[in-house]
């Protein structure tokens, strides 16, 4: 492969010109020209100022040398305006769209994918190396230009000194060579060093959310600390040889360019010897894209570090529409046009039976050993509309998987899931969740009631009201005024929200475990009453087996599979 090819496989495969070419929306020629037309400004006013000074005693030709510096300095201000803003608007409009593409495919990825993939990762993709993208905008944006710059002045020497001209370009070709030669390893240790910082931050959410814990536990919370710096050495161990990799190539660069002013001052003369004029306005050319070239060269760490986040993106976006299934598109404003779906709406809202018939749900094994996973099933079970089924059974006997499997957020690994008698086709399993609300053991209390009908919203005050949590919260048409309430008063709000949501069946994981008896009392005898006479069938795991007669029926677990009922696990 010639080196021009070479070049150019290595330009388009690069992070940040990949995105670049994907997203933006500005066509390429038109931003290239504007720009070559900043770059052709700025080697103006140096070839008006170096012919302006060569012609300094003549004083008529003066105001003409002004009127053309002032022209090229107007075209110079309004082209780099317009480059930078538009720079600045393209890359923000860009970032917004693809996030909300990741964020719209993140709701069509199943359950167990998005556990697998961890948080971090799309913490990371969604938010970090976007900001990486954002902050290294502007300074890609003036790196072009300067490169665009150097350009025009190498062509502005050419004119003045072919033999300048040319060890300039030797010396380019020669640095640029070895600079990339040098960050070769670079570019794949970025992305190394943006995984291990995954791993940081990992860690560190176990930290906060562990930190009532490790705040009891000195031990606790210096092993923690331990693990994290661990990793975060490695990390930084990591991203800092990449930096100094990056900082020495900066200086060999540098050294390069030097050695060139120096070659022009003390070696061209020798060659063209009599031209000292031509040998003063090359080096007074070169020493104008001095800066110019430290700006590229230091901005290279920079840009490569947007590279890599760009990839980093793609490459999150690329796994969950693999996920997914589901490409997202986006209008110019990044509002996705597939349809999302607002309302409660769904094919089976009108059900009379669902039924499990010889489902197994297994987990991956921990660790690769198939002998440590837990699976649930083979289950039949059928249930019908308007009934209220209590689920119990020790811990660990997958209960909880039951309820995960049974309102389709876990997928069956052999048998079926029959609605009216009918399998549920896989294209329409979202429309079979959609008639479930559910408050699950680690239920998430939202601030915001989102998702529920405007009609519904004017129920809150009444169940407030019943759930005993008047003064303590308020709700003001869209959020309530807190969540940070007891682990009782949290579940409450969280009925409160599944309950408004009203779907035809409510699922609650061990919902009344942490109401005090009173309350207990009311929940079973008056609230499930209340729910299921309005029309809901409930499926709620529980251990209270003073209220099993609030139940029209109740199954037992263990280990995974139906079990009869035992009246002596309910003994103390
Ligand atoms: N995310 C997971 N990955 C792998 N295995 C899991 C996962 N969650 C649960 N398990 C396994 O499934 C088993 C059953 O868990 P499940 O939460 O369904 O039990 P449960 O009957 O609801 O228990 P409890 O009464 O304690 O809430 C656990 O013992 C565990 O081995």
């Amino acid at each position: 492969m010639d080196t021009g090819s070479a070049a150019a496989d290595l330009v388009a495969s690069n992070g940040l010109i990949k995105f670049l070419r994907r997203e933006a929306t500005l066509s390429p020629r038109r931003a290239l020209t504007v720009a070559a037309v900043a770059g052709l400004s700025n080697a103006m006013i140096l070839a008006i100022i170096n012919t302006a000074a060569e012609h300094a005693e003549q004083s008529e030709s003066r105001p003409l040398y002004a009127v053309f510096f002032a022209a090229a300095m107007l075209l110079y201000v309004v082209a780099q305006r317009w480059i930078l803003t538009q720079a600045a608007e393209q890359v923000e409009a860009m970032i917004h769209r693809v996030r909300m593409r990741i964020v719209s495919q993140l709701q069509y990825c199943e359950l167990l994918d998005v556990e697998q993939l961890g948080r971090a990762v799309i913490y990371s993709g969604i938010a970090r190396h976007m900001q990486t993208l954002s902050q290294s905008a502007s300074t890609v944006t003036i790196a072009v230009q300067m490169a665009i710059l150097i350009l025009f002045t190498t062509l502005y020497i050419a004119w003045i000194s072919l033999t300048s001209f040319i060890a300039l370009v030797a010396f380019m070709a020669v640095a640029l060579t070895v600079y990339w030669k040098k960050s070769y390893s670079v570019r794949t240790d970025l992305r190394g060093t943006l995984e291990m910082d995954n791993d940081v931050y990992t860690t560190i959410d176990d930290l906060l959310d562990g930190f009532k814990e490790a705040k009891l536990s000195r031990s606790k919370a210096r092993a923690i600390i331990q693990r994290i710096e661990e990793i975060s050495e490695r990390a930084s161990e990591m991203r800092g040889n990449t930096q100094i990799l990056l900082a020495k190539n900066f200086v060999f660069s540098q050294t390069a360019f030097y050695l060139l002013l120096g070659t022009m001052v003390f070696v061209v003369p020798i060659l063209t010897s009599g031209y000292s004029d031509v040998v003063q306005k090359s080096t007074t050319a070169v020493l104008f894209i001095i800066g110019p070239i430290s700006g590229l060269i230091g901005s290279i760490p920079i840009f490569e570090n947007a590279s890599a986040a760009a990839e980093a993106i793609m490459d999150l976006e690329k796994h969950l529409k693999k996920l997914s299934g589901i490409e997202i598109e986006t209008d110019e404003e990044g509002r996705p046009i597939t349809e999302t779906g607002e309302r409660f709406s769904s094919r089976y809202a009108g059900f009379k039976t669902i039924e499990l018939r010889k489902a197994v749900f297994r987990y991956d094994p921990p660790n690769g050993d198939p002998t440590d996973s837990f699976s649930i099933g083979p289950i039949d079970l059928s249930i019908t509309r308007g009934e209220v089924l209590f689920i119990t059974g020790g811990n660990g006997s997958g209960k909880s998987t039951l309820l995960r499997v049974l309102t389709g957020l876990y997928p069956l690994h052999e048998g079926q899931l029959l609605i009216d008698g009918k399998q549920l086709p896989e294209a329409n399993l979202q429309d079979y969740r959609e008639i479930f609300s559910a408050v699950f053991g680690d239920f998430h209390l939202f601030s915001e009631l989102y998702g529920i009908p405007d009609e519904a919203r004017e129920e809150v005050h009444d169940w407030i009201h019943t759930l005993e949590i008047l003064g303590k919260v308020k709700f003001d048409g869209r959020k309530f005024s807190t969540v940070d309430l007891s682990t009782g008063q949290r579940k409450r709000l969280a009925l409160l929200a599944a309950a408004l949501e009203k779907r035809p069946i409510l699922v609650l994981d061990e919902w009344a475990a942490d109401q005090d008896p009173m309350f207990r009392r009311k929940f079973y005898r008056e609230i499930l009453g209340m729910l299921r006479s309005g029309g809901t069938t409930i499926i709620a795991v529980t251990h209270d087996n003073r209220f099993f007669d609030a139940a029209d029926r109740q199954m037992h677990m263990e280990d995974g599979m139906m079990a009869a009922y035992d009246p002596e696990f309910f003994h103390d």
